[in-house]
């Protein structure tokens, strides 16, 4: 995979009209953010790459499937994308958390970034292959790995719907103050990117802004096997 292809494929993307999609419904779909050869390189990365740790989600109470954290050195492929998300990002997060009363913010290039988790503990690649198999799914979760949160992330879904899988919806929940949870299906093609709120999103309400929670996560899959790459901006402790 060409990496000045993914970054100016990242660079090309209309940044205008995602944040404002993201603004109005805490996620966004960056279509075709990788083509089908890189997908099937980083799905043979799951079982040649190298690795920090394994989670079969069964035994944690997870869902049903595996994933693997990479180790540092990342990937190429996948260090190119987290530091060319990023700084796209990080001024979505800093008016979030603007809206948010929150006093966070976020440097505008993803080294500086890493170098706080690194001060703060935070020293572990969080970058994530997963893969399903048939009946597999994934819990609703946040990923959440210590103190330094970067409020955005990335799934990239590498595997085709309808011919390598069925089921496993990319799903996301929105749990609304004394409200009852908003569900969303996110509709994704192979090599498609999702950005989503990692935990809290501010929300555009009559006496102003208010947060919501959300979570994702995967509903079963009927057939077939399903693999995601995960790009998480903050390091875990
Ligand atoms: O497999 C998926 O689409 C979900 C992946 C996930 O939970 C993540 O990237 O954090
Ligand atoms: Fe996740």
């Amino acid at each position: 995979m060409a990496l000045h292809t993914l970054c100016s494929r990242v660079a090309a993307c209309d940044w205008a009209g995602l944040a404002a999609t993201l603004d109005g419904q805490g996620w966004a779909r960056i279509e075709g953010l990788l083509g089908p050869r890189d997908c099937a390189e980083l799905v043979a990365l799951y079982e040649s790459g190298r690795f920090r740790s394994q989670v079969i989600m069964a035994r944690h109470g997870y869902g049903r499937g595996e994933y693997k954290y990479l180790a540092y050195p990342l990937p190429e492929p996948v260090a190119a994308l987290r530091t060319a998300l990023y700084p796209h990002l990080a001024p979505i997060a800093n008016r979030w958390n603007q809206m948010m009363d929150i006093e966070t913010r976020y440097p505008p290039a993803h080294a500086a970034y890493l170098e706080r988790c690194h001060e703060a503990g935070q020293v572990r690649p969080t970058p994530l292959l997963l893969r399903y198999g048939p009946g597999d799914y994934n819990c609703l979760h946040q990923d959440l790995y210590g103190e330094q949160v970067f409020p955005l992330q990335v799934a990239i879904l590498l595997s085709r719907p309808g011919e390598d899988f069925t089921g496993g919806e990319f799903v996301l929940t929105e749990q609304r103050p004394r409200m009852q949870s908003r569900p969303h299906v996110v509709p994704l093609a192979q090599g498609d990117g999702v950005i989503f709120a990692v935990h809290h999103r501010p929300v555009q309400g009559s006496r102003g802004p208010y947060r919501v929670n959300l979570r994702h996560g995967v509903a079963a899959l009927r057939s077939g096997h399903r693999h995601t790459l995960g790009v998480i901006f903050h390091d875990a402790s």
